[in-house]
């Protein structure tokens, strides 16, 4: 045999030396939930080890974070039942919670990268991601008030805004928008191949953000096709995304390489709650290693082409870096 593969494994030094892949906390995005309130961190039961924050203690988390190397956070805020309504409007309160928590963090901690999102849902009565008229998902008129939203994020300090309802002409409004009131450095991420996805549960447990009625299959991406991921990709290339990103990621490395092959912006993925709940509950329940499965689940996301990955493993998968020298 003059080929034998098993040489270039045969000790850990030379492993290392082959290993193509590697990811560093730098290339994280620690998703994070904000609630009303001071002094309370609540763990969201569907997702072990992940909290919602007062913005007290959000800061302290957000501040063990950057020590870690993990800098850059995408915030999504709890909004009170009774703030709910149909338009919206709480999302562009300058004394909301959101508003008011992205001031704070930039405040006391203004080295940590902010990207914020730009979406309805957390806000909305109807628990979609646009303006609801007779059942249907409004696009067009839905733009007005997320304008409003990335406007009152950018004045407030965002570095990166992510239009995360992913309907369609919004890099290209936001930018625009953005541009004429001089935020010509706030970057967009852009939900670009986002699918309606079950994975998502988690996640909306977490805001309590389900949708009252129906689904989202009229604005979220069918499972089934990944061609259409290229016309998404296309149109926020061309309406000027800074990011374009995958999500769920695990689920959708296919994606992922086929828009790292594509196109030449940083492509991201998103780790979405469900994929991390999946490991947490097999890891509580014994049946395998959740450390070794974390590193691996993130490794194959970079591997298949995301340069970028948002994930509630951030500050564990940081620390277990450190661990390890
Ligand atoms: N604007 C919607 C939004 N923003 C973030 C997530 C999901 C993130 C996750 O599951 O971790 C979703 C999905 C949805 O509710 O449709
Ligand atoms: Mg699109």
């Amino acid at each position: 045999m003059l080929r034998r593969p098993r040489r270039n494994r045969k000790s850990s030094v030379v492993r290392a030396m082959v290993e193509e892949t590697t990811l560093s906390p730098s290339e994280l995005i620690y998703p994070v939930f904000i609630t009303e309130g001071e002094n309370k961190t609540v763990e969201i039961p569907s997702m072990p080890g992940i909290h919602r924050y007062t913005v007290d203690k959000l800061l302290d988390e957000i501040h063990t974070c950057m020590e870690l190397g993990v800098r850059t956070f995408a915030l999504f805020p709890q909004i009170t039942e009774e703030l709910k309504d149909s338009y919206a409007k709480e999302s562009h309160n300058m004394n909301g919670l959101y508003i008011k928590a992205i001031r704070k963090i930039k405040e006391q901690l203004p080295d940590a990268c902010l990207m914020t999102d730009v979406a309805m849902d957390p806000y909305s009565s109807d628990g979609h991601d646009g303006l609801v008229k007779n059942g249907q998902i409004l696009n067009d008129e839905t733009l007005e008030i997320l304008g409003r939203m990335a406007l009152a994020q950018a004045r407030a300090g965002a570095d990166i805004i992510g239009p995360s309802d992913m309907m369609d002409g919004r890099i290209g409004y936001l930018r625009n928008l953005l541009d004429d009131e001089g935020f010509i450095n706030v970057s967009i991420m852009a939900y670009t191949a986002k699918y309606a996805s079950a994975f998502y549960g988690p996640f909306r447990d977490a805001l309590e953000s389900a949708p009252k009625f129906g689904d989202k299959k009229t604005y979220q991406m069918n499972p089934a096709n990944s061609r259409e991921a290229l016309i998404e990709a296309d149109l926020d290339f061309e309406e000027g995304a800074d990011f374009l990103m995958v999500k769920p990621a695990l689920l959708y490395l296919d994606i992922i390489k086929l828009l790292n092959q594509n196109f030449d912006l940083p492509i991201a993925a998103y780790n979405v709650s469900g994929e991390y709940a999946m490991i947490k509950a097999a890891s509580r329940n014994g049946w395998l290693n959740g450390e070794k499965a974390m590193a691996e689940a993130l490794l194959s996301i970079k591997r298949a082409g995301a340069k970028i990955i948002l994930t509630y493993f951030a500050k564990e998968y940081a620390q277990l870096k450190k661990n390890l020298g």
